[in-house]
């Protein structure tokens, strides 16, 4: 879908073009999405990622693929700040995530201002993490309203179109564990929407659930896709990649291998490691 026509993040929840995520000054234009640059995290003694460099333009997708290992959710936990770097720097919307700059010095931001960036950024997890005391509707409503104080009638309404969005209107007073995997997971994307989220993350979105429920998940992502939500997608569906992302990177061993768009990196791998995944998983 590189060059295509789209523009504007989450027509789903009919909002305005995005401005920076992390300033909500109007400036991402100025900026990739998503910029890091010779990032660095271990864990004790493993050196889990070894100097990723990874950029993400706004209204486009990349699809991270890689052995089990190879550093892919550390990689994404980085970009909301669930993990904290080692060495280098994550940037999204052009901001230094989880730090304020004051001159040439660097002040780390406080929980409660974490926490506030990171609602920014909408996460969805392999296992969907719903609230289980909440309903659909309530687990769609509670962070815009306590998090991002925001008025409850425009959140109300925004949660109604997003459960429409995902074909779930009549499961809006259901609690989560009435639901299907497939339903479940839709609330979830439909609940990191809400945050009306500039960038969305996704781990492994349908490695939970049984087949035969993947495909009404990744119908909903190839709508977010072609609405122009900027989404970086942990994923081992090859089919996916190939149709919807822009970029298709594979790291291995902590790094990038190499990245491309999916014709190139999918059909013509440069690096043998990439041959020899590719070749597995198809
Ligand atoms: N919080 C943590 N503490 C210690 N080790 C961790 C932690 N998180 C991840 N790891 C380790 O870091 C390595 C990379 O994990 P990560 O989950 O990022 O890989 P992955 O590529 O996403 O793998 P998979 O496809 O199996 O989910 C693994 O060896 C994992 O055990």
């Amino acid at each position: 879908m590189s060059g295509g026509s789209r523009t504007v993040r989450n027509r789903v929840a009919g909002d305005p073009v995005p401005g920076n995520p992390a300033t909500g000054d109007g400036t991402a234009g100025e900026h990739a999405m998503v910029e890091l640059r010779g990032v660095h995290k271990s864990f004790g003694s493993l050196h889990v990622l070894r100097g990723v460099d990874l950029t993400v333009e706004q209204g486009q997708v990349t699809v991270i693929l890689g052995p089990s290992g190879s550093g892919k959710s550390t990689l994404l936990r980085t970009i909301n700040h669930l993990e904290k770097v080692d060495r280098g720097s994550v940037r999204v919307g052009g901001r230094l995530l989880g730090y304020r700059q004051v001159g040439d010095r660097l002040h780390e931001l406080s929980e409660r201002e974490i926490l506030r960036q990171r609602t920014q950024i909408g996460f969805v997890f392999q296992s969907f993490n719903l609230f289980p005391h909440l309903t659909v509707r309530q687990n769609l409503t509670e962070a815009p309203l306590s998090a991002q104080r925001r008025p409850r009638a425009e959140v109300e309404a925004l949660a109604t179109r997003l459960l429409e969005r995902v074909g779930l209107a009549d499961k809006a007073e259901a609690y989560p564990r009435t639901l299907s995997g497939g339903q479940q997971q839709r609330v979830a994307i439909a609940r990191a929407l809400a945050l009306e989220p500039a960038l969305v993350l996704f781990d492994e979105p349908t490695s939970a659930l049984d087949p035969e429920l993947v495909g009404e998940v990744l119908e909903v992502m190839k709508y977010l896709a072609r609405s122009g939500t900027t989404m970086i997608v942990v994923t081992y569906e090859i089919g996916f990649a190939r149709e919807v992302a822009d970029t298709v990177v594979f790291m291995d061993a902590g790094l990038v291998v190499e990245s491309g768009p999916p014709a190139q990196v999918l059909d013509a791998p440069r690096h043998e490691r990439t041959r020899a995944f590719i070749g597995k998983v198809l």
